[in-house]
């Protein structure tokens, strides 16, 4: 319970304080349930002691009319309080997840499935919002209650409220176990669930090569074996806890057998009147509504806090840190210091790295698949952090510098185009929120994307399908290339794959590269001849190393790995215009 606090106080922030007033009325409703036991104690001493009057029946009625109507005002209240707090804690929280998980280093999602990260957002956040909801103020209205009730056991009889306490405190230890093993469960439960998420992910995204090779429906194994998990996870979390959870019923149920045992031998002995029997009757049955209430409510309350417990993990989670705020760029030069990296600590990418990428000047990647040159461009978008040297902007090293105020100084074009489910106009206005629709205009227009834009049914209003799935490979670049254009930063980050487009795209979108490449400081994973050639500085990579850097006419002077390869290039794109 007090870790569930804390947990609320830490994960609720400000919101928490909302939770008072609920929580306060949630007492206060208790009290006044016991009030109407206490209305019921004096008609039935009325009754026994033969004082009973239909004028003071008139009297009592109205008393419990007038509770019953506060508790019903209390609840609604209370009830509506800690709903609309609710919501208000989960937006906040998903909020604040979003901007944390965006501030940490990518290799945090090497390390955590989407099935993971999707599963704290959506389930984890759900279930705290269900524990402010609902769980906390019905937990706290038993306890208090429950101790109320006890309380006047005690007062009654005291033997008659030991007997309770003590049946209450050996069914204790079958509740905190039935609670233990739903907290154990629930962490297995969300990890089959967050499998079944990745599953269903991997399956709709790699729909057309699970097509290909006939692996849909329930030939993918994959997605099977996880929903057969998580149905015998399922099973077994309802299954295990049942022999706890039904200790601890049944040895509260002897509650009021108890009661009315010990009732009628006092009221023999004559160590209690007819109405306090009546009471106690009355008492035993209400705590004993309330430990089955507990019974199912605790278990709840103990696996929800885990999901408390994964928020906050994913909370602890060290973000990419900086200094500077915003740092005073006089220039736009990109230079890495002995650089070296790898994305675990066992295995290294890319070896003492030192070059330097000066502002209005292109810089070309070039080298074999897996030498490293996507992870160079990741490095100075610091979606990683180098592992030795540095890498500076005009002499700042970048991890000084705040991650968004870094992000603003680039534009990057990737192979992999994501675009949103969205409007045409609204996934190219994501370079820059605030460019009014000539601007964007503009930049499609540079982008070379403006006329099949507006061969579309709505034009720049046309709804894009999810990551572009209605698009040509080829528009979709160019859509991503106008969403560049329009960030128009100081640095452009390049990947210029055109394999996949035929000639005319590949000269369209070789004119938007040209337009967003002009007068940045340029790094490219060159592909096309033209641009290497073209570059200021090559930078020819092998294995992590930087074999060979210059420009094309040294490069080709010096005779070495980079005029073999132009060599080998020119004789295949002579073969291919032969046949
Ligand atoms: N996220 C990652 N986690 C672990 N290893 C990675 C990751 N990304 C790349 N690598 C590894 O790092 C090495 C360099 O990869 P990188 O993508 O930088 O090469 P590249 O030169 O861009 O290749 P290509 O031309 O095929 O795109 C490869 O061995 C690759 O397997």
């Amino acid at each position: 319970m007090i870790s569930m606090m804390k947990a609320i106080r830490k994960l609720g922030d400000k919101d928490s304080r909302r939770l008072i007033s609920p929580i306060v009325l949630s007492v206060f409703d208790s009290l006044l349930n016991s009030c109407m036991y206490g209305v019921m104690l004096f008609v039935l001493l009325d009754l026994a002691q033969g004082q009973f009057q239909t004028e003071n029946l008139k009297g009592y009625v109205l008393v419990l009319v007038t509770v019953f109507l506060l508790r019903c005002i209390v609840q609604a209240i209370s009830f509506t309080q800690a709903q609309c707090l609710g919501p208000d804690i989960s937006y906040r929280l998903r909020i604040t997840l979003g901007n944390h998980i965006r501030s940490l280093n990518l290799g945090y999602f090497n390390k955590n499935s989407i099935g993971k990260l999707s599963g704290t957002l959506l389930t984890d956040v759900n279930d705290f919002e269900t524990i402010v909801t609902h769980c906390l103020c019905d937990f706290i209205k038993v306890i208090s209650f429950t101790a109320l009730s006890m309380i006047a056991a005690v007062l009654i009889n005291w033997k008659f409220g030991l007997a309770i306490a003590l049946l209450v405190l050996i069914a204790f230890p079958f509740l905190r176990l039935s609670g233990k093993v739903s907290e154990r469960n629930y962490e297995k439960l969300r990890n089959a669930n967050h499998n079944v998420v990745s599953r269903i992910v991997e399956y709709i995204s790699g729909i057309k090569t699970f097509h290909l090779y006939t692996l849909i429906g329930s030939r993918f194994r994959r997605l099977d074996d996880a929903l057969q998990n998580l149905r015998r996870e399922s099973i077994r979390t309802e299954i295990s806890i049942l022999p706890a959870a039904l200790s601890f019923s049944s040895i509260t149920a002897m509650i009021v057998p108890v009661a009315l045992i010990l009732g009628t031998w006092f009221l023999t002995a004559q160590h209690m009147n007819a109405a306090s029997f009546l009471l106690f009757v009355l008492l035993a049955i209400s705590i004993s509504s309330m430990m089955t209430v507990l019974s199912s409510l605790y278990p709840q309350v103990r696996s929800i806090s885990r999901a408390a417990d994964n928020i906050l993990s994913v909370l602890g989670e060290k973000p990419l840190p900086y200094e500077a705020e915003k740092p005073d760029f006089k220039n736009y030069e990109i230079s890495f210091h002995d650089v070296s990296f790898g994305y675990t600590k066992e295995s290294s990418v890319l070896h003492n790295l030192s070059f330097t990428a000066r502002p209005g000047t292109t810089t070309a990647l070039i080298g074999p698949s897996g030498s490293g040159k996507t992870t160079i461009i990741s490095l100075i978008a610091r979606f990683w952090d180098v592992t030795e040297g540095s890498i500076t902007i005009c002499y700042e090293d970048i991890r000084k510098i705040m991650p968004d105020t870094l992000a603003h100084q680039m534009a990057i074009v990737f192979q992999d185009v994501y675009l949103l489910q969205d409007t045409v106009i609204n996934n190219i206005k994501i370079g820059n929120p605030s460019a009014t629709k000539e601007e964007i205009v503009a930049a499609a227009k540079a982008a070379h994307c403006h006329d099949f834009i507006m061969e579309m049914e709505n034009g720049y209003d046309t709804m894009i399908g999810e990551g572009g799935s209605t698009l040509s490979g080829g528009e979709k670049q160019r859509i991503s290339i106008a969403r560049a254009l329009l960030r128009n930063a100081p640095i452009v980050l390049l990947d210029e794959t055109t394999s996949s487009l035929d000639a005319d795209n590949e000269k369209e979108i070789q004119h938007a590269f040209d337009h967003l490449m002009k007068g940045k400081t340029v790094l490219v994973i060159a592909h096309r001849l033209k641009t290497i050639i073209n570059a200021d500085n090559i930078l020819v990579l092998d294995k992590g190393h930087i074999r060979e850097s210059g420009t094309h006419d040294e490069l080709m002077h010096r005779n070495g790995w980079y005029a073999h390869m132009i060599e080998e290039q020119r004789k295949a794109e002579q073969w291919s215009v032969q046949n």
